[in-house]
């Protein structure tokens, strides 16, 4: 047995101790899989790049393994944690630490903006770093970036299958509207694969660590970002049908020369399919469209 063994059991050994202490029982509901491997969780940290100078926002620490790492590493650690059950072993967990706070809700019903005036330092640059739940991951991420904060990066891990649709590019099966909607604010990358073993109790999907780097200015310019989003998605309806299929559905069978002049002024064909579309092709597209929008 090599070391790195023996530390992967006696953290193994060392979570669940904690666990029965607490008589904690998983909740299948709130997505908890716990990370017990120490090189995931330094790895994780070191991908985050973090410094004094940083504040961090950690979405469901559970028993906080990697709120250790973090608390370590940045200058303040502010957690959303949903299960109330999970209290008293962070109390326990992190008590060496006073640049911890732990907020008690549903992240997704938190006013972001509100809370991050809470840092003690509000004005140090914010990364999210997180072993999300992933039963909710895409509405996480949709929250994270429509609250407008100028988050520097998000570190997260993720079901690997959502992780690959996020940063997929085009031509790809991976590639869609989440990878837009991510995309246009964010550089997105896989940064490393996790594999099942490493969590209490084992998901049975593989897991990815993507890291999301916030752009100066969204990639693309449009004259209406709502309308340029609405466009993208119509587009994606039926992956396997043509653009102008989707764009017939979505804006009506009767405007179809309409449609067929914007596509032309556009130049893109009305028989590809979105998925050949690159983000700046979406950005021509929805222009182009913008007379339909009511
Ligand atoms: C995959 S576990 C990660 C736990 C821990 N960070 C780790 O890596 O071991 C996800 C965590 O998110 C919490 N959670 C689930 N839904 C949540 C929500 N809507 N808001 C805040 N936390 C949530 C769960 O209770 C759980 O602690």
């Amino acid at each position: 047995m090599t070391n790195t063994d023996i530390d992967r059991i006696s953290n193994i050994i060392r979570t669940q101790d904690i666990l029965r202490r607490h008589d904690f029982n998983f909740k299948k509901k709130f997505g908890q899989n716990f990370l017990t491997d120490h090189n995931i969780l330094s790895k994780i940290t070191q991908t985050a790049e973090l410094s004094k100078e940083v504040n961090v926002i950690e979405i469901g620490p559970g028993i906080g393994s990697l709120t250790q790492y973090l608390l370590e590493e940045a200058h303040e650690v502010m957690a959303f944690e949903i299960d109330k059950t999970l209290i008293p072993i962070l109390s326990e967990t992190l008590a060496p630490y006073d640049n911890f706070t732990l907020v008690n809700a549903d992240i997704l019903k938190i006013d972001l903006m509100a809370a991050i005036q809470n840092f003690k330092n509000p004005n140090l640059p914010i990364k999210v770093v997180a072993n999300l739940p992933y039963y909710i991951t895409t509405p996480i991420l949709m929250h994270l970036i429509e609250s407008k904060i100028p988050f520097a990066e998000f570190v997260v891990m993720m079901q690997k299958e959502v992780a690959d649709r996020i940063a997929a590019k085009p031509n790809s099966k991976a590639y869609g509207s989440l990878s837009i909607a991510v995309q246009y604010y964010m550089e997105a990358s896989v940064a490393f694969v996790v594999p099942r073993t490493v969590f209490i109790p084992a998901p049975n999907v593989d897991s990815a660590i993507l890291k999301m780097v916030r752009r100066r200015s969204p990639l693309v310019e449009v004259k209406d970002e709502a309308w340029f989003f609405k466009t993208m998605h119509s587009s994606f309806v039926h992956r396997r049908k043509t653009l102008m299929n989707n764009l017939q559905a979505a804006f009506g069978k009767e405007n179809k020369a309409e449609i067929e002049q914007y596509l032309q002024k556009a130049e893109i064909s009305p028989s590809i399919r979105a998925e050949a579309l690159s983000i700046a092709d979406f950005a021509k597209l929805a222009d182009a469209l913008l007379p339909l929008k009511n």
